[in-house]
């Protein structure tokens, strides 16, 4: 979602006459007396929206402290979903429960819903301070009250050095900082987040998605992201939910999607073998596992990944290569994508390996065949986690 509305935030000034339609996007007032049903916690939707040429039906469910990824190509309706979830679009039909309260009547304002959009819209006349204080004043916080909590946010955000700044003296990786804290200080029950880490470069991106990482975890109502990005998917998200012409293609965990994939977007997009370990140097002791090799100098808690394609199989062990990241594997799978077949492989390390269909003829492939598997360090990948 680039920008939900065509306007900016540019008229939102620091004195009452602000955009009625900013403020609904980025507050929460008085919810009107909702009625909780019993053990309905988290969300509960089914989003139908009808367009033009478009159908868009999606079902979401989501446990509170669940992140789920919306994930998907151009086109499919990710957007309009989270769209739908803010308000911001009527549903045509379905229904959108939060903690067990039916929300498709209730306005986008009324509504415990928290947006970080791709481009933050932080309202540029306003110190980082109070961007974030803004939705606690809406909801009837008092002045010196809104402006306490907002101080605290962001200084669990690292910024308290960055109070007083203008949103044009933060940096990317700072300004989406304060977006995400901002629209946590209103206490949503459900946190939006599209495509967070888009507008970021390469560099601050690895940065940010770590910090994000560690503030989503800590979250403890339902949030969903929109990324195209298979990597912030599988970092961030708990769930990927793969929508594909507007209907829900695939969703599970980022390695029961990565390890069996059903469309061959999906097979393309999140073929990734992703792990958690702890860096010594350019050692990762795996939390379940065997170490890996990488090229990246790290130290503490990382993330490594590596695309099945980066895996060679071989029948026998192989002599007079490296005992670097060599590991025995059974193969446990075997799926067809395409000229490519995908294997999912069991053992020391569990997975994903991509090859194609002549290679995996003359190794002989077949489920319960062991292999030996090799990746190059270069062609790991491991960051902070
Ligand atoms: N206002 C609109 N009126 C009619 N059709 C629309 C409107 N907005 C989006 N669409 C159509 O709805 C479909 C889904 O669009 P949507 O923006 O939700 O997809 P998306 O998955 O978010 O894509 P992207 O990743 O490119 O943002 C597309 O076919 C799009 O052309």
């Amino acid at each position: 979602m680039s920008n939900p509305h065509s306007r900016t935030a540019d008229d939102a000034g620091s004195s009452g006459g602000r955009d009625a339609e900013t403020v609904r996007e980025h507050s929460v007032a008085a919810a009107p007396p909702r009625e909780p049903l019993a053990g309905d916690a988290g969300l509960d939707a089914h989003l139908v929206v009808e367009r033009s040429a478009f159908r868009l039906d999606v079902a979401l469910t989501a446990v509170p402290g669940e992140v789920v990824a919306l994930l998907g190509p151009n086109g499919a309706g990710k957007t309009t979903a989270l769209r739908a979830l803010a308000g911001l679009v009527p549903l045509s039909a379905g229904h959108l429960r939060l903690d067990g309260s039916a929300l498709e009547r209730t306005p986008p304002e009324n509504r415990p819903v928290g947006v970080v959009f791709q481009d933050y819209l932080l309202f540029p006349h306003l110190s980082a301070l109070d961007n974030v204080a803004f939705g606690p004043r809406c909801q009837g916080v008092g002045k010196a009250e809104a402006r306490a909590q907002a101080a605290a946010w962001l200084d669990r955000m690292g910024l308290a050095d960055h109070a007083g700044a203008k949103p044009r003296r933060l940096s990317g990786g700072q300004a989406q900082r304060v977006a995400v804290a901002r629209a946590l200080a209103t206490r949503p029950r459900l946190l939006l987040l599209d495509e967070p880490l888009a507008a970021l470069d390469a560099r601050t991106r690895l940065e940010v998605r770590a910090q994000l990482r560690r503030h989503l975890a800590a979250f403890e109502a339902v949030a969903v992201l929109v990324t195209h990005d298979p990597l912030d998917a599988m970092v961030l998200a708990d769930r990927l939910v793969v929508v594909e012409h507007g209907r829900v293609v695939q969703q599970g965990t980022p390695s029961d999607i990565a390890r069996h994939p059903r469309t061959d977007y999906i097979a393309q997009l999140v073929g990734l073998n992703l792990y958690r370990g702890r860096a010594d140097r350019h050692t990762v002791r795996l939390d379940a596992g065997p170490s890996i090799t990488t090229t990246e100098d790290l130290s503490g808690p990382v993330f490594v990944a590596f695309p099945p394609s980066a895996v060679t199989l071989f029948r026998d062990r192989p002599t007079g290569a490296s005992a670097r990241n060599l590991w025995r594997c059974e193969v446990t799978g075997l799926e067809t994508h395409g000229d490519q077949i995908r294997a999912d492989l069991a053992g020391e390390l569990p997975l994903a390996a991509d090859l194609t269909t002549v290679a995996a003829a003359e190794l002989g492939l077949h489920p319960g065949a062991p292999v030996w598997a090799t990746v190059k360090a270069t062609q790991t990948h491991a960051y902070p986690a």
